[in-house]
């Protein structure tokens, strides 16, 4: 299968970069620095399971000739919109588009630039960043991706697509409920962005705050009513995750939003609080906390852009 990466960031770069390894075929869509940077120095990771360096396969807009097989989509969300043109020729019929953006919105969007038959349901778990030398770091032993029909079907796609994903160099899953694992993810990164970003600090922080575990706690369930009213109802195993995750004293997690908003860079509020909070508001369910915490961001925001 001729797979395109679009993006070689922290995820598409570590995941495109295994699959490249492992012998898959595999091209990156990248932006003209991004693809200086790589025929430069190479595709790096640096990682717990083995570093590695690859000569990618690179292309820039306008250098698609042909639609691909599948498309794994790894941009932020405030780069998705452009991305969407960009990738138009690499899209025919029978191409499988994966997103790894948290969230929801995504899916609408990408329905509505090609066609709903194009989208194939997909979690990202895994912590990678780039740093300042371009350079893919893996953060922790997580790297798993998930993926299935979006109805659930074992389709033949899938069963072609899971074959293509698997023994590359991480965890591939072929999920027969993604649509749920997709809500149980924004579940919970929402409320771990909200309760990083409001109370700034770590889960460990939080929790030796006076108050601290509280008000997570309580973003956590403004979160689950929001999501079980528009969504689908977390699963018990997802919920126990959760909680265990932020009762955890000591912790040093935080979310990406969070590690964004203190380097000053760009963030994705709107795709993981903004749009939560406007699905809660048409359903009529209170969310104070997550309003406190999307309002913090704005500012942010609006401070960003001067
Ligand atoms: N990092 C993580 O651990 C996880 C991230 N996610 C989600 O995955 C998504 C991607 O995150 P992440 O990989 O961290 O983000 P990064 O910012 O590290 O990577 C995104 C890459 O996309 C590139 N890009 C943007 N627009 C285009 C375009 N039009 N054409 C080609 N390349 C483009 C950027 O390149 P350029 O250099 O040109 O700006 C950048 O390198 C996010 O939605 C995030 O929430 C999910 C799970 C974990
Ligand atoms: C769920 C989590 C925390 C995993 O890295 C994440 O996706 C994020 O912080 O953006």
């Amino acid at each position: 299968m001729r797979i395109l990466v679009v993006g070689a960031g922290a995820t598409g770069g570590y995941f495109g970069g295994r699959l490249a390894e492992a012998g898959r075929n595999v091209q990156f869509l990248v932006r003209p620095a991004r693809a200086d940077r790589l025929r430069a120095d190479g595709l790096r990771i640096v990682s717990p399971y083995g570093d590695l360096t690859i000569v990618p396969d690179v292309v820039t807009a306008g250098e698609i000739a042909q639609p691909f097989d599948v498309i794994l989509l790894t941009v932020k969300a405030f780069g998705l919109v452009a991305a969407l043109d960009d990738i138009a020729p690499a899209v025919g019929p029978e191409t499988m588009i994966l997103a790894f953006l948290n969230g929801m919105r995504h899916l609408d969007l990408i329905a509505e630039r090609f066609d709903r038959r194009n989208l194939v349901g997909c979690v990202c778990k895994v912590a990678t960043t780039l740093d300042p030398d371009g350079r893919i770091l893996q953060l922790s032993p997580v790297q798993e991706i998930a993926y299935g029909e979006l109805d659930g079907t074992a389709s033949d796609r899938m069963a072609r697509l899971d074959a293509t994903m698997r023994d590359a160099g991480f965890s591939a899953r072929l999920s027969t409920d993604i649509e749920r694992e997709m809500w149980e993810k924004w579940t919970l990164l929402a409320t771990l962005a909200a309760s990083t970003c409001l109370l700034r600090g770590s889960v460990g922080q939080i929790l030796a705050a006076p108050g601290g575990r509280q008000t997570a706690f309580a973003l956590l369930d403004e979160v689950t009513a929001t999501v079980s009213r528009v969504g689908r109802q977390p699963g018990e195993r997802a919920m126990a995750a959760i909680r265990a995750m932020l009762s955890d004293e000591g912790s040093s997690q935080t979310s990406s939003l969070y590690r964004d908003v203190m380097i000053g860079a760009p963030i994705e509020a709107d795709q993981i609080l903004g749009d939560l909070l406007a699905r809660a508001r048409t359903a009529g369910v209170p969310t104070p906390l997550l309003t406190a915490a999307y309002a913090q961001l704005s500012i942010y925001e609006a401070a960003r852009r001067g």
